[in-house]
């Protein structure tokens, strides 16, 4: 009948919800050769004024978390999370350093991934 919710199991191969596209995504993501500084949490010990400018920290490892507990919707709020790595990279590197550099090249790699699976 028109408007029935339709049940969402497991076998909902369709990919509704992009889950099996968020793990493909962080894994690539986890993989890239520019990854090292996003990898784990900054050390807001060991890099002075992080905690302080940083209000928001991520990196993959707390989104790869986040995935296996079921944390994200759907793909738009993974997405959020994956953008708020280069957002506090590029609020708190230099553009011309090596993990600003890092920072540009991953951004851009993902946005051109995720935009080639979305099409
Ligand atoms: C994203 N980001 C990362 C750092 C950082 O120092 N990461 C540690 C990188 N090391 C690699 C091998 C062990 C740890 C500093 C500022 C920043 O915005």
């Amino acid at each position: 009948v028109s408007g029935a919710k339709k049940a969402k199991t497991d076998k909902d191969d369709n990919n509704t919800n992009g889950l099996a596209t968020c793990r493909m995504l962080l894994a690539e993501l986890e993989a890239h050769q520019d990854a090292w500084p996003f990898l784990t949490p900054v050390n807001h010990k060991a890099v002075p004024g992080y905690r302080k400018v940083i209000k928001k920290p991520m990196d993959f490892s707390t989104i790869r978390e986040k995935l296996t507990n079921n944390q994200y919707l759907n793909l738009e709020t993974f997405i959020v999370d994956v953008n708020l790595v280069f957002e506090n990279c590029e609020r708190f590197n230099e553009d011309d350093s090596e993990i600003g550099r890092a920072g540009h090249r991953m951004r851009s790699f993902f946005d051109k991934r995720w935009t080639e699976l979305l099409k």
